[in-house]
């Protein structure tokens, strides 16, 4: 397929897009919108830079169109709209093409991802009705996570909630997770199927994933994006008894313990700062609970590792990726720490040194590689999304 993939990626309070051609793999604009529906919005398109408030994704997007008509590039060369959708429970185990009855669908999911679902059907919306005449695509983070098997995604709960509530492990970040561990076989020289693999992608959301020949085989989040590793705002694994405790002893709600544990917990919730960058000065500055909160965040990940070794009797790589995972090499020190019986070491030169490649970072001759892989979900979800039009002009 040729042309343009114009891609969305709606988050809780941005939007991300990136124009990607096709032919050359290559993004031809790129930009975002931050802290939609607050204060202090900001629209960055290229060099172009707005500043004021969007109070909504509807807004933000045709702030976007805006700017792509007024400072270019031109999106008359777009054949295709690729949508990031977080939850496609059960449903939705492919790129699919998006009509009234997929955006029902995507919408009636939206209690299992409630800070990711409806900001992507938002952008959907809007994005439909701009682009009325084009195929629209919805690549899930789920998907990936279809392969896990029921061992692993089934909840020791009652059997009921399982098969009529459709209660289970899905997993996200599958998108992510897909593309960095083919790059990672990619750049140890080896066929994707041979290579296991454990993907920590870790930014603001953050899990670690089991990738056994190209497929997920467990996953740390659940069946919404909450459990797991500690992340910005959200907890990760805590004691599901927790609401109930908390309605007792304090009489707080479920709704209110739900929206804590996601928004006001995690790094925030421990030392007052969620971005890894201040709570890293906060530990250079002496403060007891950013130094605890890394504590807690690197134990959690090395628990995780433990495990998926574990889950995959072999591993070949282990990668990370996001935001942290792509710049911050302390935490990717600290996360990997005293595992060298594992076969896990982490070179603290290459580690250091900054680059924003591909790129190995345990020492030559290690029995684990270790690895730092961008992720870019744009791309992965622009070829997806050509490979479903494609098909469906056969
Ligand atoms: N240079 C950096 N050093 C350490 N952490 C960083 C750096 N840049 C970004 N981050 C972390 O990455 C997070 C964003 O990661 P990202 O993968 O973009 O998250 P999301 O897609 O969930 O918004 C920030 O909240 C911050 O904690
Ligand atoms: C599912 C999820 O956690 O996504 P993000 O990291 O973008 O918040
Ligand atoms: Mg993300």
């Amino acid at each position: 397929m040729t042309g343009q993939v114009l891609v969305l990626n709606s988050g809780s309070s941005s939007i991300k897009y990136r124009l990607i051609d096709l032919a050359s793999r290559r993004w031809t604009a790129r930009g975002l919108v931050e802290r939609i529906g607050e204060n202090g919005g900001l629209l960055v398109h290229g060099d172009v830079r707005v500043e004021r408030r969007f109070p909504s994704h509807e807004e933000g997007l045709r702030a976007v169109l805006a700017a792509f008509a007024e400072h270019g590039p031109s999106l008359d060369g777009v054949t295709a709209v690729g949508h990031r959708v977080v939850h496609g429970g059960s449903r939705f185990v492919e790129p699919t093409l998006i009509d009234e009855e997929v955006e029902r669908a995507i919408e009636e999911l939206a209690p299992l991802a409630p800070l990711h679902n409806p900001a992507n059907l938002e952008g959907i919306r809007v994005a439909r009705r701009a682009f009325p005449g084009l195929p629209h695509v919805a690549v899930f983070d789920t998907a990936f996570h279809a392969t896990i098997p029921p061992y692993a995604h089934t909840y020791a709960v009652p059997r009921e909630w399982t098969d009529e509530l459709g209660v289970r492990r899905y997993g996200f970040h599958g998108t992510s997770a897909a593309y960095v561990s083919r790059r990672a076989a990619e750049l140890l020289g080896r066929p994707y199927d041979e290579v296991n693999s454990i993907v920590l992608h870790l930014g603001n959301g953050a899990s670690a994933t089991a990738v056994r020949g190209g497929r997920s085989v467990d996953t740390s989040m659940g069946i919404t994006p909450l459990p797991g590793l500690v992340m910005g705002t959200r907890s990760g694994d805590v004691d599901p008894a927790l609401p109930a405790y908390l309605n007792r002893v304090a009489g707080m709600s479920v709704q209110d313990v739900d929206a804590a544990l996601n928004r006001d917990s995690g790094l925030l919730g421990m030392c007052g700062a969620n971005d890894m960058r201040e709570v890293w000065r906060l530990v250079d500055a002496g403060d007891p609970h950013a130094r605890l909160a890394m504590d807690v965040y690197g134990y959690r990940v090395r628990a995780y590792v433990g495990a998926y070794v574990a889950a995959l009797g072999r591993v070949d790589a282990i990668v990370f990726t996001a935001g942290v995972g792509e710049n911050d090499s302390r935490t990717r020190s600290l996360a990997l720490t005293g595992l060298s019986r594992l076969g896990i070491e982490v070179d603290a030169g290459r580690n250091a040194a900054p680059s924003r490649e591909a790129r190995v970072v345990s020492p030559d001759g290690a029995e684990v590689a270790v690895l730092v892989v961008p992720t870019d979900e744009e791309l992965e979800i622009a070829d997806q999304t050509a490979a479903r039009v494609a098909a469906l002009a056969r």
